[in-house]
């Protein structure tokens, strides 16, 4: 599991450190890492004579720029800092200029021949864009050959919410000290990180055990997945019973039991009026015309894809006493109140304008704040919240930890792949996962099945990504 700690955490914790170490010791060993970072992503035998350019802010990540500065100076690189601040660490100064370093006014002529950059502009203690005066360096800095690596975050992203508001600095590696933060790993901001590295700098010791945000990997899904017992039958497993489609939109229909026969229940109900759409494709699924009362028993339903305006199957749904996720068509007008009743779990999975017309804001307000935007519904509702999107996120009710999807792909911004992943996770609720573990773990494999299924670079259909499932869930559960 990768972690994440917002600012006021990483601080208290990096005090508490601080106070058990001599000073400055937590600087030089985020510098050392930075260092090392920075000479393998210059490669083997290219520090020395390397043309190093330090973007130098008036706080502590600067310092850290200065001191990673000097030991790539004293390993042969030319380096030279550029302070952007109104003042300049004068520890870090000192080491920069005792190793041979040099310090400019004429950031341009510099950077037009680097090799690399680091951006130590602001760190955790950034607030807003990058300040005007250093916009055009960081926009010459990007524009320059150079490889741009963030120092602990990108200049002029938020650390704590994933917000950009206004101008800031896109890196081609961030290297961040003691632990993930949120901004890292959610859009706008984790666009502008590139590849991600954690240098340990003894903080775990000193973090609590509960983080902000955490994103599973491959062995906690594995862990997470149903496999049937020697006694299992199909009923054991789960049914679930899908609510979806319509005379307009049977596909939608297809596409979520596609989802769901691949999720580990050990049947699928449908019911709606696409039943023989469904039965062409899917044989082995059980159709029902009726109402979902008379469908017969299940353990989760999933209600809502390609549903069209009539809501009375959501009421009836959500009115059984098992989970239910409720996707698309399902959440317009969805009242608070009736989910907030409810006593067994309730998923719902928006995308952001789904979000926004729940919240009553803007869709860009939700894009733009995404882990307030599920937060905020995950409360309002009292349900588990997966918010869709090119950050996919999970929120459960009672706050806690919010989980990021790390896996999935842009190419699954394909009409119908929302209801491939409401069947899968819908699946997985009736195989007996907790809302929370069945959204997050239908997001990794839905995202990994895409990536699998557009692997070669080319466009994917939603179909495709239902029929990449199962190398998904195998990539997951077989041993590396
Ligand atoms: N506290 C610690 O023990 C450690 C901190 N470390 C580094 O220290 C950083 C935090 O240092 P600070 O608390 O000094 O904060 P920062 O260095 O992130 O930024 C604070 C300074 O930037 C200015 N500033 C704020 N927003 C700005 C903007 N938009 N444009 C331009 N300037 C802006 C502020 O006026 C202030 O002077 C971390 O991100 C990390 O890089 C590491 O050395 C590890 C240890
Ligand atoms: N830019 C993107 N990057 C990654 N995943 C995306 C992106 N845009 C959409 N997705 C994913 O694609 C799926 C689309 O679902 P949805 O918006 O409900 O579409 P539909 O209703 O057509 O099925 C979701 O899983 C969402 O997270
Ligand atoms: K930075």
């Amino acid at each position: 599991m990768r972690t994440a700690h917002r600012v006021e955490t990483v601080r208290a914790a990096e005090a508490a450190l601080m106070a058990r170490l001599p000073e400055g010791a937590l600087m030089q060993r985020a510098a050392a890492g930075l260092a090392a970072a920075c000479c393998s992503l210059l490669g083997k035998g290219r520090v020395y004579g390397a043309r190093v350019v330090l973007l130098v802010g008036s706080g502590d990540n600067g310092g850290d720029a200065l001191y990673a500065g000097a030991r790539l100076a004293r390993r042969g690189a030319g380096v030279t800092a550029v302070p952007l601040g109104t003042r300049t660490h004068p520890g870090g100064l000192a080491a920069l200029r005792a190793a041979g370093g040099r310090i400019t006014d004429d950031p341009f002529e510099a950077l037009a021949v680097a090799d690399l950059v680091l951006d130590g502009i602001t760190g955790i203690g950034g607030r807003g864009g990058l300040r005007p005066d250093a916009v055009p360096v960081a926009r010459a800095a990007r524009g320059s050959g150079a490889v741009v690596v963030a120092v602990d975050l990108p200049s002029g992203v938020d650390a704590d919410t994933g917000e950009v508001a206004g101008e800031a600095l896109r890196a081609d590696a961030t290297i961040t000290f003691g632990t993930y933060k949120p901004g890292l790993l959610v859009d706008p901001a984790r666009e502008y990180a590139g590849a991600l590295r954690l240098v340990d700098i003894g903080l775990d010791a000193v973090l609590p055990g509960v983080p902000d945000l955490e994103a599973l990997q491959h062995q906690d899904v594995a862990w997470l997945l149903p496999v049937p017992g020697a006694e299992s039958d199909k009923y054991r497993r789960g049914v679930l019973g899908v609510v979806a489609g319509s005379a307009r939109y049977p596909g939608a229909a297809v596409l979520a039991v596609a989802g769901a026969l691949r999720g580990g229940a050990g049947a699928v109900r449908y019911v709606g009026p696409a039943g023989d759409a469904v039965i062409a494709a899917h044989p082995e699924t059980l159709v029902h015309a009726g109402p979902p009362s008379k469908a017969g028993r299940v353990q989760a339903w999933v209600v809502g894809p390609g549903l069209g305006e009539d809501p009375g199957p959501v009421a009836e749904v959500l009115a059984a006493d098992v989970p239910v996720l409720v996707d698309a068509d399902g959440l317009r007008g969805l009242d608070p109140a009736a989910v907030r009743a409810r006593t067994a779990p309730t998923l719902l999975t928006p995308h952001a304008g789904e979000a926004a017309a729940l919240l009553g804001v803007a869709r860009e307000d939700v894009e733009a704040g995404r882990l307030a935007a599920v937060r905020e519904l995950a409360a309002r509702f009292g349900a588990t919240v997966l918010l869709k999107g090119s950050t996919t996120l999970v929120c459960g009710p009672g706050g806690g930890p919010v989980r990021v999807n790390p896996t999935g792909t842009s190419w699954l911004a394909t009409a119908g792949s929302g209801d491939v992943l409401s069947g899968l996770a819908g699946s997985l609720l009736a195989a007996g996962l907790s809302a929370l573990d069945a959204g997050s773990c239908g997001a990794y494999l839905h995202g990994l099945a895409a990536r699998r299924a557009s692997a070669a670079g080319a466009p994917v259909t939603a179909t495709d990504v239902a029929g990449s499932l199962r190398d998904a869930w195998l990539d997951v559960t077989s041993p590396a």
